[in-house]
């Protein structure tokens, strides 16, 4: 292809087979981004010519039947042997099998395997480790491996996700992944001596990035653990404008296909509306249409961070590791929740014709919907971002200044909004900074309160984290609104551009508002008559959006074949693409269906049905 950016390889593909999830998906976004991040140069240059011309296929074998959530918790272990100067990989559990990677039973020879490192006999936590599995001959599982499909799934039918499991699999010292990354001052030409100067090992054995075992077994510290989770934030970080794009091409497949579809007498003996000119089907897609423009948006900001942290980190500075982490494992959880839930109201607004393969919105759904699990399950990201919300606060009240778009957290809270008629986006960014500080400031309330009640920190944790749960949405949802509401004053639109998104991005903050109004007039920060402000306001923005509605999902500029919908097409020519998807169907290539003859026949007329047919039947 020679595109070397990966998301434009990625959503290249894309445009090949939409949503069919590509049996090499993990090979381009895990496999070659985890040798690229976290091996050494040397490593790099042994295995990044062979894994991006296809003479290694791999994947990210982390998961285990027993732990997905819990890396720590992981049971595989890679055991060093000084003697040999290999690690041992092995399963010694059950539970310690890997389940669930990608591409991993019948297509990678290659994986990268996350185990827990043992040397001189401590344990030293999840590494990764690169593992031949196949052969490169002819595909033959490799001896002390055992590998296969895990069967049949809820979606991701093209994908042969598998399972794998080690029995004392020697592998090579040099297969430990461990680029070096974050030394800042030391130029990387030297960085692979930087512990090479205590022990003198040849540096082409240098097992660098964050940490490295020596020939005699010695473990050296990393700066930080959390690097070896690099690749999940990357993906976290490009997850998020993947939802937006399942969301985007669901709108724009539900709102052409309601402005075709017309249903029911508007009045005794009228002509039957547009769908799209109800006020309900309006209430249900255009909220989404503003989540789908907002989710982009946040989609770009946190891949363009995560491009910038992981530069500074490359140059060993991890000073905003922990910023990136719950801005990416925060707005991978929102984002997919909102797209998840979004796309499957689109196919509902569809009605009949939504259920069907043909409008192409059941594959959406199902290669969309999983990313509320994957590369880390929803609600754990978020209490991972709360996790780091609960710092900021404890920081805010003790005076420092917060760095970024935290700012907000530990604001006074006794002010009121500001919203009236014509609801300005000032105040909407208001009322979405006090919600998430006020609901910021519960969550620690509640975990001191249970602390000073005699609770142990993790009980006082458990004990408030439907709170912190709260709290961390909240914080996301503001970050969509701030970050929509930003990119429209900042004035790099036409005029009459700002004018329709203005309209958009304000039917965004108010309908997040309105469906979440119990924690936003919890505290009488909104006034009853203020929120009638906001009710006119969304039915005002409803009839404001109709006329661009189509427009604006044409903006996204999907092309029929990456949508695959007979509903969404551009021409409009619905119904006679669902007839022709219809008789297209492999079922109608013969007028009687072989199985007549052997279920319906002897049902329909058994006297002339065969004897054998006829014992069948007793
Ligand atoms: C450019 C990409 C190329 C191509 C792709 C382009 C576009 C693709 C677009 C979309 C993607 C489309 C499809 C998706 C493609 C692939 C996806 C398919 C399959 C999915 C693959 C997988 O699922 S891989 C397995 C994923 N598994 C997980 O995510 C596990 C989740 N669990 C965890 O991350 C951790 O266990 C944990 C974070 C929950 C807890 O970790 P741990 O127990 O070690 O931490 P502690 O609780 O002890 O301490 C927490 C402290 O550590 C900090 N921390 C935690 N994680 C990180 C991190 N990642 N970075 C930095 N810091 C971290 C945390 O902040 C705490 O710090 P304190 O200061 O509070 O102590
Ligand atoms: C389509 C698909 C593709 C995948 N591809 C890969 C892959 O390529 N490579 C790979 O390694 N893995 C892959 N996975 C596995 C995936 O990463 C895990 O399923 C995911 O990390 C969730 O872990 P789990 O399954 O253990 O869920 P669990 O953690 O068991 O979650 C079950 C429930 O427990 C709750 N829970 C768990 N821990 C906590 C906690 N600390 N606090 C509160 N609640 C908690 C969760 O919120 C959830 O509701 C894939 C999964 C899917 C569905």
């Amino acid at each position: 292809m020679g595109i070397t950016d990966m998301q434009e390889a990625f959503y290249y593909r894309e445009c090949a087979a939409a949503h069919e999830n590509s049996p090499l998906g993990l090979h381009y976004a895990m496999f070659l981004p985890t040798i690229n991040k976290q091996a050494t140069p040397e490593q790099k240059k042994k295995w990044l010519p062979l894994a991006e011309n296809y003479k290694m296929i791999g994947t990210y074998a982390q998961t285990e039947l027993g732990h997905g959530t819990f890396i720590r918790g992981l049971e595989t272990t890679a055991t060093y042997d000084p003697k040999t100067k290999e690690f041992i990989l092995d399963s010694p559990t059950l539970t310690s099998k890997k389940y669930w990677p990608g591409c991993l039973g019948k297509t990678s020879n290659h994986c990268v395997v996350m185990a827990q490192l043992y040397t001189q006999g401590k344990s030293h936590g999840p590494h990764m480790f690169m593992v031949q599995i196949r052969s490169m001959e002819d595909h033959s599982v490799l001896p002390g491996i055992e590998v296969g499909v895990i069967g049949n799934k809820f979606g991701y039918g093209t994908n042969d996700n598998g399972f794998l499991s080690f029995d004392k699999l020697r592998i090579p010292r040099e297969n430990m992944l461990m680029r070096y990354s974050q030394v800042g001052r030391i130029p990387r030409e030297n960085m692979l001596m930087r512990y090479s100067q205590v022990s003198r090992i040849p540096r082409e054995n240098m097992l660098m990035r964050y940490s490295q075992v020596h020939e005699d077994g010695t473990y050296v510290k990393p700066q930080n653990a959390k690097l070896a989770y690099g690749s999940m934030v990357l993906i976290r970080s490009s997850i998020v404008s993947d939802a937006a794009r399942g969301l985007a091409q669901a709108c724009v497949i539900s709102i052409r296909y309601s402005a075709v579809r017309r249903q029911t007498e508007a009045y005794p003996g009228g002509e039957e509306p547009q769908i799209l000119d109800y006020q309900t089907q309006q209430y249900r897609l255009f909220p989404l249409l503003a989540s789908a423009y907002s989710l982009q948006l946040a989609g770009k900001y946190v891949f363009n961070t995560y491009l910038e942290v992981n530069d500074q980190i490359e140059k060993g500075n991890l000073e905003s590791m922990p910023e990136l982490h719950a801005l990416s494992a925060g707005l991978k959880a929102f984002s997919t929740y909102e797209a998840s839930a979004g796309i499957e109201v689109c196919r509902i607004c569809c009605g009949g014709h939504g259920y069907s393969q043909a409008s192409g919105l059941p594959k959406i759904y199902v290669d969309v919907v999983p990313g509320c699990t994957y590369e880390g399950e929803n609600t754990v990201m978020m209490l991972q971002t709360a996790r780091y919300l609960m710092k900021c606060y404890s920081r805010a009240k003790q005076g420092q200044k917060l760095p970024g778009f935290v700012q907000y957290i530990g604001q006074n809270l006794n002010k009121k909004s500001c919203m009236s008629e014509e609801v300005a986006l000032g105040c909407l960014v208001m009322a979405y900074e006090h919600r998430a500080a006020r609901l910021v400031e519960a969550a620690a309330m509640r975990m001191q309160s249970l602390i000073q009640g005699g609770k142990k920190q993790h009980e006082a944790w458990n004990g408030s984290s439907v709170q912190l749960f709260w709290a961390a949405k909240a914080h996301c949802h503001l970050f969509c609104v701030k970050n929509f509401v930003d990119a429209i004053q900042a004035k790099s639109l036409s005029s009459k551009t700002v004018t329709v998104m203005k309209s958009v991005c304000q039917l965004y903050g108010v309908h997040g508002i309105l469906e979440n109004l119990g924690e936003f007039m919890q505290d009488g920060f909104f006034s009853g008559e203020q929120v009638g402000y906001l009710q006119r306001k969304m039915l005002a923005l409803f009839e404001n959006i109709r006329p661009n509605a189509v427009a604006l999902v044409d903006a996204f500029d999907y092309p029929d074949m990456v949508l695959g919908s007979c509903l969404g097409r551009y021409d409009g020519q619905v119904y006679q693409a669902l007839y022709d998807y219809a008789k297209s169907a492999p079922m109608n290539q013969t007028e009687i269906h072989s199985t007549y003859y052997k279920h319906l026949k002897p049902l329909i007329n058994p006297e002339t049905t065969s004897d054998a047919m006829q014992f069948a039947k007793l």
